[in-house]
């Protein structure tokens, strides 16, 4: 029987790195809660948000694998940097997460922040496009298009099966 994967979210920036990672897997997707705020401030917050994203989804599908990614913020003295987390569950209760590549932000969108309350609502404003979170995301526009969202996430999901492999091995 083929295993399946859930990624509890239905961006396709990170519905396609799950699928990057778990190619020989059934992949399905499914909103669920983060149980954060929209915006987290922390990598404690991102981080507990993408565990809750990935409990969420295996609740319920025995022998299933339940992935949570989300996005955040976190400052590193007085710099604002994008910092993103991932979790992987298991039917069986293993939790694996890992942490993805930070950038910095610009200074001016710490104020735009507090007003906006998404940092997708600034990033699309800052780049006059639509959607940047679905597409290259802050990390693909601050790269200059090095480095994209799935990019970055297919690395953390990389790093959650990766341990994965190294407990059932
Ligand atoms: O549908 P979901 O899975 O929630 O996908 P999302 O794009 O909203 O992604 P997150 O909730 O994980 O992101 C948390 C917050 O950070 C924002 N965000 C994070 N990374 C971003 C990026 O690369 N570009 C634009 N916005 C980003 C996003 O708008 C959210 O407010
Ligand atoms: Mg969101």
């Amino acid at each position: 029987m083929q295993q399946t994967v859930i990624i509890g979210s239905k961006n396709p920036t990170k519905v396609e790195a799950v699928r990057n990672v778990f190619s020989n897997f059934e992949v399905n997707s499914l909103e669920v809660p983060s149980n954060v705020s929209v915006q987290p401030f922390s990598d404690e917050e991102t981080r507990i948000g993408a565990i809750n994203r990935a409990k969420g989804c295996i609740s319920g599908e025995a022998g299933s694998i339940g992935i949570g990614l989300e996005g955040g913020v976190m400052y590193v003295d007085d710099t604002l940097f994008l910092c993103n987390w991932g979790a992987l569950a298991t039917a069986d209760g293993e939790l694996f997460t890992a942490s993805g590549a930070r950038i910095a932000l610009p200074k001016e969108f710490e104020k735009e922040l507090k007003t906006a309350g998404e940092l997708s609502v600034v990033m699309d404003a800052y780049t006059k496009k639509e959607n940047v979170r679905s597409h290259e995301g802050a990390i693909g526009i601050f790269t200059n298009n090095l480095v994209s969202r799935e990019d970055m996430f297919t690395h953390v999901v990389q790093l959650l099966k990766g341990q994965l492999d190294f407990a059932n091995k």
